[in-house]
């Protein structure tokens, strides 16, 4: 009978943290690798398993340190520019710097400060002391002295110190060993061709790349199936050969969930389920003296307990800790709601937009793994708070170097394509300027204006009364603001349908036809007003549209439902429907614009911005996505307070 594995545990991240590793020392688990002999050229990035002591002197003679003349410094005594002394041939040898002093000299002057004379004297107007200009055997390194100690992470200019002191080999730490197994019936290699309910294993590759980082090296297993035995056997095959062994998924409730009861049978489990959220399902366990951990499948819950629970043993097996990240203080740019009692952590993404850092979450979901791609860093939300307020002050864990984010030009608002377009191009003229863009609709731009919380929104809101795009909007939220409104194209809007139409949708009346599904977008995004101007027009209630409550924040979800079959029909560009090959009947060609206020138009990033919307590789560039019309890109239609 198949055994179902309840959680044994709801423990506090730190809680199992301390269990586990006070475990692992009592075992002598986590006393460093033993060390390897290896070239010191090739040491870099290793860690030292014993001080390492110079074999010679540097320099291991007397050299001169500048280019001159060696003197005994005797003889220059009284030397003034009202009394200058004049040195013989015998008395003086010139060298170079780097040249090893002449016998029975003591001191160099610069070739500078030296006046010569026809008959290869020298006068001196000033006297040198001894030792003056002379770098002395063993200035930088003396023989048998400490050159590194142990457990020190070996940097280049460590490798320089080594080879100066003679010393051409080392003793580092071997590097830890992880072995990593990834189990799941429904697993198949990266290319493989893949049926529904197939995954692409990726997760161990992930890992691997953390392990590498940290200074370890990373064997991963052949993906094994849902099997008892099979996981068991490669869970004590890895122990053999490796010094931490990890199974990737199978850690949670699920039927075919046997990490934990197969670590129960062959070591001792030690932790089940912590309060974290992702990474609830850890298993923390130890075989055969060896760690052996379950992290759970989903690939950011996977990173999240990787990183909480494996980083800091492949540090300490080196004899080192981890280093810390840079935490930095930031603005929550909207509420930010958290289950008391767990531990949360959460991707942000950072703006530095007048002078305040603001942190906007992203994607929720343990599966999302660009959530971690596009994260500027980790805000960790305590088990006991209930989340944050809108504009409370938050502590954000950086993931990207600080000047990075204050580098980054912020777009709020509708989303477009045309936003990956430009921050590319941008990257590509300016290597150090970003990007960024969130997308929460077009009034949701104009609302981030409104806070201060962006350099720019993307926006596309046709006024119904006027028929006029934008301005109205700017006008009745935000009265009296310096704003600079700039045109990022014209684009067609339309239908998204399946490829050959097949519910032979013809307009939006079709819309409403019996039997037809529609996917919307969220409320205050400029192609949802379109919808509802156009469904006005026609004198259609929305409530006659089924799936007008379904809400995606993106043409491409929107464009990805319908090729998904979830809906037979949805409102957004033509270049999203290309790109999933569906067929696309126009509604409306609607203008597409940057709102900047006025005060962020100094800015460098704010320029380069503009400076790339104007080239005509850009344009040609949107023009290729189709739909996309560029007659008025990067025209000023508006300047001035509104
Ligand atoms: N009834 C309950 N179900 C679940 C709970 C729960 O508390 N009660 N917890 C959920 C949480 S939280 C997580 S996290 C997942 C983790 O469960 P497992 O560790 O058992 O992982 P799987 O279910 O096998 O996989 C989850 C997901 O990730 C994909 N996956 C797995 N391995 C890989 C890999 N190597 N590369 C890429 N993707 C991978 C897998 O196919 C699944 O889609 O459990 C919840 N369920
Ligand atoms: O805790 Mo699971 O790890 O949320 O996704």
């Amino acid at each position: 009978m198949k055994r179902r594995d309840i959680y044994l545990d709801n423990l506090p991240v730190d809680e199992a943290k301390r269990r586990f590793m006070e475990r692992l020392e009592e075992l002598g688990a986590l006393r460093p690798l033993n060390g390897e002999k290896i070239p010191v050229s090739s040491s870099l990035g290793r860690v030292t398993a014993g001080a390492v002591y110079a074999k010679i002197s540097s320099p291991h003679y007397n050299s001169a340190a500048v280019d001159g003349i060696a003197v005994r410094a005797r003889d220059t005594f009284g030397a003034s520019e009202t009394n200058p002394v004049r040195l013989t041939k015998e008395q003086c040898r010139y060298v170079d710097t780097g040249d090893p002093l002449p016998d029975g000299f003591d001191a160099v002057v610069m070739v500078e400060d030296i006046q010569p004379l026809e008959n290869g004297e020298v006068e001196l107007i000033s006297a040198v002391y001894p030792w003056q200009h002379v770098r002395p055997i063993g200035e930088d390194i003396v023989a048998a002295e400490m050159i590194l100690p142990e457990n020190h992470r070996i940097r280049p200019q460590d490798i320089g110190a080594m080879l100066a002191g003679g010393v051409l080999e080392v003793e580092v730490r071997r590097r830890p060993v992880v072995s990593i197994i990834p189990t799941g019936t429904e697993l198949v290699k990266p290319g493989s061709p893949l049926n529904p309910g197939d995954i692409t294993e990726y997760n161990s590759e992930v890992l691997k790349g953390f392990v590498l980082e940290w200074g370890g090296t990373a064997n991963i297993s052949d993906i094994k199936a849902d099997d008892y035995s099979l996981i068991r056997d490669e869970i004590l095959k890895a122990l053999s050969t490796s010094d931490i062994v990890i199974v990737n998924a199978g850690s949670s409730a699920g039927s075919e969930d046997y990490t934990s009861s197969i670590v129960e049978e062959i070591g001792e489990l030690l932790v089940h389920g912590i309060a974290s959220k992702p990474g609830k399902p850890v298993i923390l366990g130890i075989a055969g003296g060896k760690p052996v951990i379950g992290i759970p499948g989903y690939p950011v819950s996977a990173v999240l307990a990787f990183d909480l629970f494996v980083k800091p043993l492949v540090f300490r097996l080196q004899g080192t800790l981890p280093p810390e990240r840079t935490r930095i203080k930031a603005t929550a740019a909207r509420k930010i709601p958290s289950k008391i009692g767990v531990e949360e952590y959460l991707r942000v993404k950072l703006g530095d937009v007048g002078g305040r850092m603001i942190a906007t979450p992203l994607a929720r979901g343990a599966g999302v793994i660009t959530s971690l791609v596009r994260a500027d860093g980790i805000l960790k939300i305590p088990a006991p708070l209930e989340g944050f307020h809108a504009g409370e002050e938050i502590e954000v864990e950086l993931l990207r170097e600080k000047r990075d984010i204050e580098n980054t030009v912020v777009v709020i608002g509708s989303h477009d394509l045309a936003l990956d377009i430009l921050g590319d191009h941008i990257r590509r003229r300016y290597p150090h300027i970003s990007l960024s863009s969130a997308h929460v609709g077009s009034m949701g731009g104009i609302m981030a204006l409104k806070k201060g919380e962006t350099h720019g929104a993307g926006i596309h809101l046709l006024d119904p009364e006027t028929g006029e795009y934008n301005i109205p909007y700017l006008e009745k939220y935000l009265p009296g603001k310096e704003i600079v409104l700039v045109n990022l194209a014209y684009r067609d809007q339309g239908i998204m349908v399946k490829k050959g139409n097949p519910k032979n949708i013809k307009n939006v009346g079709d819309l409403a036809r019996e039997g037809i599904t529609f996917v919307n977008r969220q409320k205050g995004a400029g192609t949802r007003l379109l919808l509802d101007y156009e469904l006005k027009k026609l004198g259609i209630s929305p409530e006659r549209i089924m799936g007008y409550e379904r809400e995606e924040y993106t043409h491409m979800a929107v464009a990805a439902a319908v090729a998904g079959g979830s809906a037979d029909a949805g409102l957004g560009i033509l270049a999203a429907a290309n790109s999933l090959g569906l067929d696309f009947i126009p509604v409306a060609r609607e203008r597409y614009d940057l709102a900047i206020p006025a005060e962020f138009m100094g800015l460098e990033r704010v320029k380069a911005m503009l400076e790339t919307i104007n080239t005509p590789q850009f344009k040609k560039a949107l023009e290729a996505l189709g739909g996309y019309h560029t007659e008025k890109t990067g025209e000023v239609l508006k300047e001035g307070r509104v």
